[in-house]
């Protein structure tokens, strides 16, 4: 079995983004499909290269593929500050701003990587976007009087800069989907999302919210795969992209049995 282009991307961002770990760090290990690649390429970094870190995940999935891997997992409260966060992404704008929680994990993963020097996000080429918005946006909230948030916040989306209102209760099956931290989320279908600052500031403003899956000024370094294993590095900071191209002829034996 071989991986489909879009595993491809998703594995060649992950491994290019595995070569910013260096020995004694504190990282943030993400959440999601494109996290996964990252964590297996970390696992055989520790294993072949003896390479060395401590890595904080962000969801129980995560801490429990990253032990899988042999990985040292530590928690942000032992680790207080990390060096550097890699994690996926659902949606990347030009100014590197993103949706993030697809996979329900957006509460940990943004104290992550607020907790962080840097976090560099992994993603395929198809996560771009000019705007925000076409991914529904993740908030997530307290179960109790949780009809009641949800109605505060389809009343504050009138009047908001977006061109869909209508909200949805993830589900796991016939039941409610629960977070790690034991609460539920609301995607909000908002097609495009015209202000995306003052939407996060009043999401978070209502009772009942918890945190929302806006993630603005927090990417500092975006590392897009592509299907042939072109990669490009675009740095906030520099203003500047390098592109290079990863060789997956390894991921494809290694990595098949984590591709969607
Ligand atoms: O809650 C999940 C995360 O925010 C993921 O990082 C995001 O949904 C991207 O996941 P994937 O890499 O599977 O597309």
């Amino acid at each position: 079995m071989t991986l489909t282009p879009l595993d491809r991307a998703k594995c060649a961002a992950a491994c290019r983004a595995a070569d910013f770990v260096e020995g004694g760090m504190k990282v943030g290990l993400g959440t999601g499909s494109t996290a996964a690649f990252l964590i297996r390429r970390l696992g055989e970094r520790w294993r072949e290269e003896g390479l060395r870190f401590r890595g904080v995940p962000t969801s129980t999935r995560t801490a429990d593929l990253a032990r899988e891997e042999g990985i040292e997992v530590i928690s942000l409260e032992e680790a207080r500050w990390l060096d550097l966060t890699i994690d996926g992404a659902d949606e990347v704008d030009g100014s590197l701003n993103l949706i993030k929680g697809g996979g329900g994990a957006l509460l940990q993963e943004k104290i992550v990587a607020t907790a962080s020097d840097r976090m560099v996000v992994i993603a395929d080429a198809g996560k771009r976007v000019e705007t925000l918005g076409a991914f529904p946006l993740p908030v997530e909230v307290v179960p109790f009087g949780w009809t009641a948030t949800r109605a505060l916040i389809e009343e504050v989306l009138v009047g908001m800069d977006v061109l869909g209102r209508t909200t949805s209760l993830r589900m796991n099956g016939d039941m409610p989907f629960v977070t790690d931290e034991g609460h539920y989320i609301i995607d909000l279908h908002l097609n495009r999302i015209g202000n995306a600052r003052q939407l996060s500031l009043v999401l978070n403003q209502i009772p009942g919210v918890v945190e929302n899956g806006l993630f603005l000024d927090i990417c500092d370094t975006l590392v897009m795969g592509h299907g042939d294993g072109r990669v490009e590095v675009h740095d906030l900071a520099s203003g500047g992209t390098e592109e290079t191209r990863v060789d997956l002829a390894e991921g494809d034996n290694v990595f098949t049995d984590i591709a969607d």
